[in-house]
């Protein structure tokens, strides 16, 4: 059996000869949280549907759990915690008989945690669903999801119309729950500055395909930026580095972004006697700027920054 919380295989969805998920394989680690990074129309809503059962491949496959997902694997919703951009609840209920629909639903209901949740959020239980603000029914989707101890959270754009405390405190029970070790997440979202925090790889879905899959971790250590003075101009050579990303100058402080081992660099830089030179670290959206743009994708990613 797969180790995989998630997994994709040659998953893809065609709509009138179009396929809007294209082949994608996806490998998502148990307690870890993956984010899914698209423009609009890329694609991640139709696969995260697929893993939810809601719609079938064309072709491939869909794994939750190592099982394959199908309309037969209904069971499997059980551990899933899921949070679209727009919920939709029963609107006939009042916040208090949705969570006792899901209280007699969900075998894993923590009547605790939801209890702590929806004072923490202030939701007002003798509201209709209906009436509730938008960013209110994202936070009752949430406190739902995470109320079923769920093993994995799939999150589509789960901020959306959130101000910026209540994004802070989604962001800080997400972390929390990844902490537990038991809980994975899958979040799809199309602005990268909601990954930067929290997650632990990004996948950029366009158009249909994976076209970038990293480590951030990875991708950290090993991208990072030189500011090196050189009065005379960069040496010729070192314009010629296979693991520089890029260069630009201002003056004589020249800054190269390294894709490689930092301290090489630094070492083989040194030889050419600058002024002065240090290494600071990357953001994720220059980080992607500069790969993405070495890569040929530049102009795709710039939507997502
Ligand atoms: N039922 C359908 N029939 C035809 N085309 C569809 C259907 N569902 C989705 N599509 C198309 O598939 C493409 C991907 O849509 P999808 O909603 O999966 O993208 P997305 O990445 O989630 O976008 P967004 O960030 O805007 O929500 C779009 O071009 C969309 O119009």
């Amino acid at each position: 059996m797969s180790s995989w919380t998630v997994e994709t295989v040659h998953l893809t969805k065609t709509y009138q000869g179009t396929s809007v998920v294209d082949h994608v394989n996806l490998q998502v680690e148990k307690g870890s949280i993956y984010g899914l990074l698209g423009p609009n129309g890329a694609g991640k809503s139709t696969l995260i549907r697929m893993l939810m059962g809601s719609i079938l491949p064309t072709s491939g496959e869909a794994r939750l759990f190592g099982e394959t997902v199908s309309e037969a694997t209904t069971h499997l919703r059980q551990r899933v915690g899921f949070v679209t951009d727009q919920p939709i609840f029963y609107p006939f209920f009042r916040v208090e008989e949705l969570i006792a629909f899901y209280a007699k639903t969900y075998e894993g209901w923590d009547r605790e945690r939801c209890r702590t949740l929806i004072d923490q959020f202030q939701i007002p239980l003798k509201k209709w669903t209906r009436s509730l603000s938008k960013g209110m029914k994202m936070q009752l989707a949430l406190i739902l999801a995470l109320s079923i101890r769920p093993q994995l959270l799939v999150l589509d754009e789960p901020t959306s119309g959130l101000d910026a405390v209540i994004k802070q405190q989604v962001y800080r029970l997400i972390l929390e729950e990844v902490a537990t070790g038991e809980t994975t997440v899958l979040l799809a979202t199309h602005h990268l500055g909601e990954l930067e925090r929290i997650a632990d790889h990004v996948a950029v879905l366009y158009r249909g395909q994976i076209l970038w899959s990293r480590h951030l971790e990875e991708l950290k250590a090993h991208s990072r930026k030189i500011q090196a003075v050189f009065p005379e101009g960069l040496p010729a050579e070192v314009k010629e580095w296979s693991q520089l990303l890029h260069c630009e100058n201002q003056g004589s402080v020249h800054t190269l972004i390294i894709d490689g081992d930092i301290q090489v660099a630094m070492k083989q830089l040194n030889e050419h006697n600058p002024l002065y030179m240090e290494s600071l670290p990357l953001t994720l959206e220059e980080i992607f700027i500069h790969h993405t743009g070495k890569e040929g994708y530049g102009d795709a990613f710039r939507q997502l920054v």
